[in-house]
């Protein structure tokens, strides 16, 4: 973790794929650092996005570090696929991995960058084993599977007590929040602890794109600095 401003990662998932690149580009407009992308398998969550080759289209058109968030099962089958599209990070959910530490170990042998993410109603505490071996915790603000979803309101606490979590076990990773962020609740969202802001409708429907993702940055950073 090496930046005290927090991250939006725009979600390609509510992107209009019939013009992938040009929605990118309307995020390198705003100087996006992080690019999300949401994989899902139909067996995990009940549908399914799209695989490796639209991350490494994503890739091509972008020099934003490439955030990918399998939410399928048997991860570590597809790990060398999407490391090969370009990722530069992959979260995987708790819930799929019963060896959790070994495929942790497989995503950093590849040089990358580990994340864990865990679903709304998963105990915090099954992070703990793996809370110095990851790069990011992933509180899923949301039941995965579709955009545009109404954020849970307990997700609050939630990430209040993932910070408190890192401070006792002197950790150091991004905590990320993802599903249904947006104007009205990020500056409560990075008031309550999370560095990284995932969001699709927020910014893929705006009228305006740019516009819409350096707002969302403006009141995550106030919240940011209302932290005491
Ligand atoms: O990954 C998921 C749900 O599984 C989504 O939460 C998207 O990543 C964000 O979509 P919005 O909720 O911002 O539309």
């Amino acid at each position: 973790m090496d930046s005290n401003q927090p991250i939006l990662a725009p979600s390609i998932l509510a992107a209009d794929y019939t013009r992938l690149g040009a929605e990118i580009a309307k995020c390198d407009q705003a100087d996006i650092k992080w690019l999300h992308c949401d994989i899902m398998d139909g067996h995990f969550v009940p549908n399914i996005s799209y695989g490796p080759a639209v991350v490494a289209a994503a890739s091509r058109s972008t020099s934003a570090f490439i955030d990918v968030h399998l939410m399928i099962e048997n991860p570590d089958d597809y790990i060398q696929a999407f490391v090969d599209a370009g990722a530069d990070q992959i979260t995987v959910h708790q819930e799929a991995c019963p060896h959790l530490h070994r495929t942790i170990q497989t995503i950093h042998s590849h040089d990358i960058s580990a994340g864990v993410a865990i679903n709304p109603a998963t105990s915090l505490h099954v992070l703990e084993p793996v809370l110095n071996d990851i790069e990011l915790a992933l509180v899923m603000s949301v039941n995965p599977g579709f955009g545009g979803q109404s954020f849970i309101n307990t997700t609050y606490n939630r990430l209040q007590h993932l910070r408190d979590m890192r401070e006792q076990y002197n950790a150091n990773f991004y905590i990320e929040v993802d599903g249904g962020v947006n104007p009205d609740n990020i500056q409560k969202v990075t008031h309550a602890g999370a560095d990284v802001l995932v969001a699709g409708s927020a910014v893929f429907k705006a009228p305006n794109i740019p516009k819409r993702i350096n707002e969302l940055r403006k009141r995550a950073q106030s919240g940011r600095e209302m932290i005491a």
